[in-house]
């Protein structure tokens, strides 16, 4: 199994070190929740002493009541006056005392509730946040991706366990000690005996918390891959073709076999952590029952009374409950690092730095220009771009033609600075583009993207979210959507511009795929400020009347503006000032129609066996 690890074991003499150095997200988690809320973290802190301290009470007050029994007894023996009060008074006593316990008990319980909730919502909201700093390539790489998804799956809910397990340890704490304080009176060896006895289990119980986060790391692309599976065979937007080509039994038969293989790991580890757990445990009650033994032999040579046997047996039963626990919670508390490790590994990932903070360039109205620009995806072997160079001015528009996979959308991606150029560099009126302010760089381009998102939220929203400021300008909405030819079909949905999209929730409409095209499209053109606008593939889902119009209106508004255009279609394209054909991330031609006709290469080739297809 350890040939799967990614971290081996380490070596005995580094386990203890190894051991000790999770607890260094302790203090963290603690930070975390007293900054969640002060109140309730005082609150638990209160309950746990008061629990803590009150069973010793308890235990004492035991002992106090089968004195007085025995003294009373004697005295009624005696003189025939039975003394009530000098009894009862303690088994009232006894009795508010196990009040008070239950109270902390269920203030103990009722606060933990509480931080859960506030806990939970605060991770996540830092994980989110976080997101939201991260690059596009970051979330391109599978060991970050795996990063998130166990953050998110099971941090949240880990700073609390380990909070409540350090309080239990500190009220566990707080009652061995008190019973240590009762126990020591009757022999210093007394405690010894018991710790003696539960320190066995919490070794093993240490050593299997560590096994099992391991197997949850080693995991990770198991477990994602059949969140994976079970979004595919329960998603409506891929179960249309699931059915279709009947793959429910093969992807569920993947599924089981995961779970199979998983299943058996946990079983495997279940069963020894158990296992152990019973016969280390057995040491424990051993030891309990020797000094059961002792104290009734102490007592029967007369050297205890009956009311400090009844204490001794419930101290000591009590004492071994309350070590157990607390070793437990140790294992436990090692257990919930290993995760939070996991958490902050996440929310310590370095976030791309964002020097830039240009809000114009040095030369306005220079336009767009490529320098001798390459790039190669992280992990890839070969280069998606290389040596592009060209220049868009003001009013000039710009078609990419290429095969698929010939690097057309990589380009956009480095415009948009999605991606960093790998080699030379990309200018946006004379300034590096990496030197821009990245918000006002983005004011300045809309884009619509091939897979554009089909946001699960009103029509109107979906173009609002084309332009933060106005994501519920109702006006811009509408002129949005009459540009991009979506105003017709939206008045006649049931609820217009308010009318729900997608499948999640009640009421929701499908739209077709044209019909979301026009969505997205109307969403560029939200972005009034943008004078860069960049279309990849946008009318491809939809009708020819649809598509002439698109454009004829895209040229009449684009005037002053900078336009890049990735379409296939060739009628589309020849309307570019400038055509740039590339080929396996290269340029292979650059020019207009014309030139590119004449110069009669692979555009002109294309271009005439496109136009015999439509005749
Ligand atoms: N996120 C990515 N990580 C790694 N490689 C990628 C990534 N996206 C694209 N590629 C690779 O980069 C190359 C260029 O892809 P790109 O998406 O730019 O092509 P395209 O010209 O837009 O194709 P299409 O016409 O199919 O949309 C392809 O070989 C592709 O496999």
């Amino acid at each position: 199994m350890s040939s799967r690890s990614p971290r081996p074991a380490p070596p005995p003499e580094n386990r203890l070190a190894a051991f000790l150095g999770v607890f260094r997200y302790s203090r963290r988690a603690l930070a975390l929740v007293w900054q969640t809320s002060r109140s309730l973290t005082i609150g638990l802190a209160v309950a746990t002493l008061v629990a803590g301290v009150l069973p010793a009470v308890a235990a004492w007050l035991g002992q106090l009541i089968v004195d007085a029994v025995v003294a009373a007894m004697e005295r009624h023996a005696e003189t025939g006056q039975v003394a009530w009060w000098s009894v009862l008074r303690y088994v009232l006593a006894e009795a508010a005392v196990v009040a008070t316990i239950a109270l902390a008990q269920r203030a103990l319980s009722a606060q933990q509730s509480l931080l859960r909730a506030l806990l939970g919502q605060k991770v996540n909201v830092m994980i989110l946040e976080k997101a939201g700093t991260l690059s596009l390539a970051q979330f391109e790489d599978s060991e970050f991706y795996d990063k998130l998804t166990r953050a998110r799956r099971e941090a949240s809910v880990r700073p609390l366990g380990l909070v409540n397990k350090t309080f239990g340890l500190a009220q566990n704490a707080i009652s061995l000690a008190s019973f240590g304080v009762l126990l020591v009176q009757f022999s210093p060896w007394a405690p010894l005996l018991l710790v003696a006895g539960a320190l066995p289990v919490f070794l093993s119980e240490a050593k299997f918390s560590g096994d099992a986060f391991r197997l949850f790391r080693w995991r990770s692309p198991q477990t994602r891959m059949q969140m994976y599976l079970e979004t595919v065979l329960a998603r409506e937007d891929s179960i249309k073709e699931v059915k279709l080509f009947g793959l429910e039994p093969l992807l569920l038969d993947r599924y089981r076999r995961i779970f199979d293989t998983l299943y058996a790991e946990d079983r495997r580890l279940t069963l020894r952590r158990e296992g152990w757990g019973f016969a280390l445990g057995l040491l424990g009650t051993l030891a309990f029952y020797l000094a059961y033994a002792w104290v009734v032999a102490e007592t029967v040579t007369g050297r205890l009374t009956l009311g400090e046997m009844t204490m001794y047996l419930m101290v000591f039963r009590q004492g071994q409950g309350a070590l157990s626990a607390s070793l437990t919670a140790i294992g436990g508390m090692y257990e919930d690092n290993l995760y939070l490790s996991n958490l902050y590994e996440y929310l310590e990932q370095p976030t791309p730095p964002d020097a830039g903070s240009l809000t114009a360039g040095a030369h306005p109205g220079d336009g767009i220009r490529f320098e001798n620009v390459g790039f190669t995806y992280p992990g890839a072997e070969r280069p998606a771009l290389q040596g592009i160079s060209l220049h868009l001015r003001p009013g000039q528009s710009l078609a990419l033609v290429g095969a698929n996979g010939s690097g057309k959308t990589t380009l956009i991606k480095l415009l948009t600075r999605l991606y960093a150029p790998s080699e030379g560099r990309i200018l946006l009126d004379g300034s590096d583009l990496q030197a821009w302010d990245v918000q006002a760089l983005r004011g300045r381009i809309g884009v619509i993207f091939q897979d554009f998102v089909r946001y699960q939220l009103k029509v109107g929203e979906n173009l609002g979210a084309g332009d933060v400021a106005a994501f519920e300008d109702e006006a811009r909405w509408r002129e949005a959507a009459r540009r991009g030819l979506a105003d017709d079909f939206i008045a006649e949905m049931p609820g217009g511009y308010h009318t729900q999209l997608g499948r999640w929730f009640q009421g929701g409409q499908e739209l077709s795929g044209g019909q979301w095209q026009k969505v997205a499209l109307s969403r560029a053109y939200m972005r009034e400020e943008a004078d860069i606008l960049v279309l990849d593939e946008p009318t491809a889902a939809m009708d020819a009347a649809a598509e002439a119009a698109v454009y004829a209106d895209f040229r009449d508004h684009s005037r002053d503006k900078m336009t890049l255009l990735i379409s296939h279609r060739f009628s589309t394209v020849r309307a570019a000032d400038q055509i740039l054909v590339i080929d396996g991330g290269e340029i292979l031609e650059q020019g207009d129609h014309a030139s590119l006709m004449a110069a009669n290469g692979r555009y002109a080739r294309l271009f005439r066996l496109q136009a015999r297809g439509y005749e």
